[in-house]
């Protein structure tokens, strides 16, 4: 019987313990967002990226702020629906919806569960459809709020302006890309000192040095993070009027897109 624990709202998530990478592995496979990964998900991103629970719950409140009537709500690389679950809780503006998507089937059918235990609990929740699909054939419609969290730095380099361009085309006046990432640093000193402390951070949340080390090796292939100047650019670029950074904590941050 697996163990829960629960979202700030009730909702029921598993509380399995991250231990995927604590065994020495003779050849450490490339990160996938698989069915082990899937069942200690939220110990592993609680214990892997600092101010996670923060930027979570108030993605929420800024979604708050941007959302307008009548209009979609995305959640782009869902996974659990952390984010769906806040927007649900924060956002009350008529007519809104969600759209969560994510490619991974073991993810989309473990979120689908914690969203129908959401709807079990409380009344007046926004409408949620989550779709099994790749974010870069998604077919945007007129949106106010699209959240990209820790899902951008997992597509593939040459792909990422398209995709943003195409959110921006589907933004409505007054809404807002909200963009986490963890970041890289181009002053090679800093960029030092902040992966040092992420790893402290990692140690401090009980990860051993192997674990650390067999993650570092599972990622380096598959995540590929931009610096907030490439980040601050690129949006630009995809026809981005402003980015207002809202968070950061060591080398992980949070950005607000303005169309
Ligand atoms: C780090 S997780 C996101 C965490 C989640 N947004 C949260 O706040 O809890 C990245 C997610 O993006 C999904 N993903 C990666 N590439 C994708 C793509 N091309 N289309 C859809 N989902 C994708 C992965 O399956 C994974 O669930
Ligand atoms: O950078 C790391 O070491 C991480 O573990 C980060 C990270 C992420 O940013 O998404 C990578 C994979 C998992 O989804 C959880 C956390």
């Amino acid at each position: 019987m697996p163990a829960f624990s629960t979202y700030a709202a009730g909702t029921a998530v598993s509380k399995e313990p991250d231990r995927l990478f604590a065994q020495p592995l003779a050849q450490v496979p490339d990160f996938a967002f698989n069915e082990d990964v899937v069942r200690v998900f939220p110990d592993m991103i609680k214990r892997s990226v600092p101010g996670y629970p923060t930027i979570v719950e108030n993605l929420g409140v800024l979604a708050a702020q941007f959302a307008q009537p009548n209009s979609v709500l995305y959640d782009l690389g869902s996974s659990l629906g952390a984010v769906t679950q806040a927007l649900r809780r924060h956002v009350r503006t008529d007519g809104c919806r969600v759209i969560a998507v994510d490619n991974s089937a073991a993810m989309v059918e473990r979120c689908r569960e914690y969203l129908n235990g959401q709807d079990s609990m409380f009344q007046e929740l926004l409408p949620v459809e989550v779709i099994e699909g790749d974010i870069l054939a998604l077919e945007f419609q007129p949106a106010s709020v699209v959240a990209l969290n820790f899902t951008l730095q997992f597509i593939a380099p040459d792909q990422r302006t398209a995709l943003l361009s195409r959110i921006r085309q589907s933004l409505l006046p007054g809404g807002a890309l909200i963009l986490s990432e963890k970041l890289r640093f181009n002053d090679l000193e800093e960029h030092a000192l902040l992966t040092d402390l992420h790893v402290a951070f990692k140690r401090a949340n009980g990860y051993s040095e192997l674990e650390i080390a067999q993650k570092r090796s599972a990622i380096e292939n598959v995540m590929k993070p931009d610096s907030l100047e490439e980040h601050r650019e690129r949006l630009l670029a995809a026809g981005f009027s402003k980015v207002v950074p809202w968070f950061q904590c060591l080398n992980f941050a949070s950005l607000i897109a303005l169309p």
